[in-house]
C-alpha cells in the first residue's frame, strides 16, 4: 500500500489474455471495496516465452502431412514439451477434424485470436475454424498470407513449440512463411515413391533457399499389412524417403506405416499418438528426434 494506493503486481507466466483478463478484474474488484484503499493498481508480469515455430511440409499433397503434425503435436506434449498447431493448409484445413475441435470458433481478445482447446493438451488454430472451407478456396494469395499471419501471431500463451502445418508445395504461403515468421526447422514428410521423393527435394530446396535448417524427413504410408492374410506389401514402396534422405545427406527421422487404424483415427479426431499401440510407438519416436533437435538447437 502507498497511502491510499493498493498496488499488486502478479506473476501471469502461463496464462492466457483471457485468464489475465480476469484475473485482473477480480483483483480490482476484491481490493476496490476494501477499506482504506482509494485506487487499485495491477501489475501483470509474465516471463517471455521462447517460442520456436516448427514447419511441417511435403512436396505433395495427401502424403500425410497434417496426420503427421497432429501426432507429433500430439506425441510431444506426452515427452513434457508445450505445444501448438497451426493449420496454415489455408486451401484444405483438416486440423479442426484430426484434433477433434471441428465447428468451435475462436474469440478474439486485443485484437488477438486465443487458440482452441483440444482434449489432447494441445491448442490449435485452422482456418477451418474461422471459415467454411470453401470460402477459403476462393481466396487470392494476399488473403492466405493474411490469414496466416493472425493465426501466427495469435495468443499462444506458454506456448514453446508452434509446428506449423503447411499447405503442399511451394505457392505464396511458403514464401510468406519465409519472410514474415521465418520458421526455426522444417520437418518433410514423403510417400517412398520417387514422384512424391522429387517433390520433396523441391520442398526441401525452398527452405534451403531460405536458410531454414530441415531437421529431417519421414517416411509415411510405408508397408501395408493386410488385415486378412498378415501379409506385408509396400504400395508405395519402402525405404526410397531414407534413400533420398541420404543422397540428400539428411536426417533420416523415422517410418510411420500405412495402417487403417491411422486413417480411421485421423477421421475421427482420436490422434493414434495419444494412445498406447504401435503407431504410438512410431509417431513418438520421430517426437523424440524432434525434441533432441530443439534441446541441441537452444544449448
Ligand atoms: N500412415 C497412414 N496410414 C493410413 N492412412 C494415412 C496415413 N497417413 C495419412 N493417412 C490418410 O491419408 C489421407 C491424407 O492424409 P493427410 O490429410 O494427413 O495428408 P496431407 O499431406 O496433409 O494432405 P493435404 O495435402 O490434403 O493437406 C487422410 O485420409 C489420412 O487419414
Amino acid at each position: 500500500m502507498i497511502g491510499e494506493r493498493a498496488i499488486v503486481v502478479v506473476d501471469a507466466s502461463g496464462l492466457s489474455a483471457g485468464e489475465r483478463d480476469a484475473v485482473e478484474k477480480k483483483i480490482e474488484q476484491s481490493l476496490g471495496v476494501a477499506e482504506g484503499v482509494a485506487e487499485v493498481r495491477v501489475a501483470m508480469m509474465a516471463d517471455k516465452v521462447e517460442r520456436r515455430i516448427i514447419a511441417v511440409g511435403s512436396g505433395k499433397g495427401g502424403v500425410g502431412k497434417s496426420t503427421l503434425t497432429t501426432n507429433l503435436a500430439v506425441a510431444l506434449k506426452r515427452l513434457g514439451l508445450k505445444v501448438g498447431v497451426v493449420d496454415a493448409d489455408i486451401y484444405g484445413p483438416s486440423q479442426p477434424k484430426l484434433l477433434a475441435t471441428e465447428g468451435q470458433k475462436p474469440q478474439a481478445v486485443d485484437d488477438k485470436l486465443v487458440p482452441i482447446a483440444s482434449k489432447y493438451g494441445v491448442p490449435s488454430l485452422s482456418i477451418g475454424h474461422l471459415v467454411k472451407p470453401a470460402q477459403a478456396l476462393a481466396w487470392r494469395g494476399p488473403m492466405a498470407v493474411g490469414a496466416l499471419a493472425q493465426l501466427i501471431d495469435a495468443d499462444w500463451g506458454d506456448v514453446e513449440v508452434l509446428l506449423i502445418d503447411l499447405p503442399p508445395g511451394t505457392g505464396d504461403v511458403q514464401l510468406s512463411m519465409l519472410q514474415k515468421h521465418k520458421p526455426d526447422g522444417a520437418v518433410l514428410v514423403s510417400t517412398p515413391q520417387d514422384l512424391a521423393l522429387i517433390d520433396a527435394a523441391r520442398a526441401g530446396q525452398l527452405f534451403d533457399t531460405g536458410g531454414v535448417p530441415i531437421i529431417g524427413l519421414v517416411e509415411n504410408m510405408a508397408g501395408y499389412q493386410c488385415p486378412h492374410c498378415g501379409e506385408t506389401s509396400d504400395p508405395f514402396g519402402c525405404g526410397g524417403v531414407e534413400a533420398a534422405a541420404g543422397r540428400l545427406e539428411l536426417p533420416f527421422l523415422g517410418r510411420i506405416p500405412l495402417n487403417m487404424a491411422i486413417r480411421i483415427a485421423g477421421d475421427s479426431g482420436e490422434p493414434p499418438a495419444a494412445g498406447d499401440g504401435e503407431e504410438a510407438a512410431a509417431f513418438r519416436d520421430i517426437a523424440q528426434k524432434l525434441a533432441d533437435w530443439l534441446a541441441r538447437e537452444a544449448a
